[in-house]
């Protein structure tokens, strides 16, 4: 097994789910192509009805994409001991199964990394092997496209809203104080006779004809950012949560991204969670958009009417950003901020 880099704790175990042996795809996520005047309203709605949605035509060059993927594959077939030389994720290096500071587990290694200067850090020498330069450009170059998307994202979506100046969440990630991270996600194929442990949630039980058990990769959660840009190789894994409570698979597309964004519970960052593939590894790629530390997070008055109420305490990011990485990767986040 390719993951594992030392003997778990006792409390640290993996979870299961059970799946059917065929995956089935949900086919309602909402399509929206940047270049159509329509977008603007459809990211509202795609907001308001999912809290995620898929980008088309989103202006990201496919080979700035496959340029730092093939890098990202190199990393995460470099020897362990190479890639251990980043140091752990505290809060930024490379992290094999252990995800945060909590017990969180999950079939997965990755590579964090701030959006400031990371890639020109000498700490990071190391990630970047003997080709630094391939790696660090290849880095530098989609960080800035995806950062550019992300941006004009946030620009039709207050367009949408009829919020003015219509840069006031945009501004936040073009801030050069701006607390970003970008996300590097290796899942190495986890076939059954591979699989760690044999408890399902920790009921051992039969899996029936129909259906199997696939290790989590990384378990449920919600991001805590204002905006999430996830795009990932063609291998599945992905599933959201919907309202109803339901888990779905989404389709992988790796010429796509993913977004989520969050605000004021008006819109939810969607739960969501990745399972191991059996046969093949999924790579992804995640630029995390986040304001300042000392941004005050606050309703936007011009989507407040007189009437209503903030759902939540005013606080700054820092305190949001302290409090969600005491928490486990499932808790409610947003529950201590919230007026009881
Ligand atoms: C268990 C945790 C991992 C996480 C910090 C946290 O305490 C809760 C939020 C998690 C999350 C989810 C989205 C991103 O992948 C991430 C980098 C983030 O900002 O919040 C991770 C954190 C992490 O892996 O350290
Ligand atoms: O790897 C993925 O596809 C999603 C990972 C994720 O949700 C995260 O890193 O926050
Ligand atoms: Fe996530």
């Amino acid at each position: 097994m390719v993951v594992v880099s030392s003997k778990p704790a006792k409390t640290e175990q993996y979870s299961y789910v059970k799946t059917s042996k065929t995956t089935t795809f949900f086919p309602g996520i909402p399509v929206i192509d940047l270049k159509k005047p329509e977008s603007k309203n459809m990211i509202v709605k795609a907001c308001e009805e999912f809290g995620f949605f898929k980008v088309v035509n989103h202006g990201v060059p496919m080979k700035a994409i496959c340029e730092l993927e093939s890098e990202t594959e190199g990393f995460f077939s470099l020897p362990l001991e190479q890639k251990q030389k980043a140091g752990t994720p505290n809060p930024f290096g490379y992290g094999n199964k252990r995800i945060g500071r909590n017990g969180d587990v999950g079939w997965v290694e990755y590579l964090l990394l701030t959006t400031n200067h990371d890639y020109n850090s000498r700490r990071l020498s190391p990630v970047f092997g003997t080709n630094h330069d391939k790696f660090r450009s290849a880095l530098k170059e989609y960080m800035g496209a995806v950062r550019k998307m992300a941006c004009e994202v946030l620009e039709l979506l207050a367009e949408g809203l009829k919020i003015e100046p219509k840069n006031v969440l945009s501004k936040l990630l073009m801030d050069k104080e701006s607390d970003s991270i970008f996300r590097l996600n290796h899942y190495p194929p986890c076939p059954p006779h591979l699989q760690p442990n044999n408890n399902i949630n920790g009921n051992g039980g039969e899996i029936d004809n129909n259906n199997t058990k696939s290790v989590v990769g990384f378990g449920e959660h919600t991001d805590p950012q204002i905006i999430s840009l996830l795009r990932s190789n063609n291998t599945s894994g992905l599933q959201i949560c919907l309202k109803d409570g339901s888990w779905v698979s989404v389709p992988p597309d790796h010429t796509s991204f993913f977004i989520n964004v969050m605000s004021n519970g008006r819109f939810k960052s969607v739960r969501h969670r990745v399972l191991a593939n059996g046969l093949q590894s999924r790579v992804s790629m995640i630029y995390f958009g986040g304001p300042p530390l000392t941004q005050t997070i606050a309703p936007l008055p011009s989507l407040m009417q007189p009437k209503d109420m903030s759902l939540y305490k005013h606080f700054t990011w820092f305190d949001y950003k302290k409090s969600a990485y005491a928490s486990r990767l499932a808790d409610n986040r947003l529950a201590h901020f919230h007026y009881t």
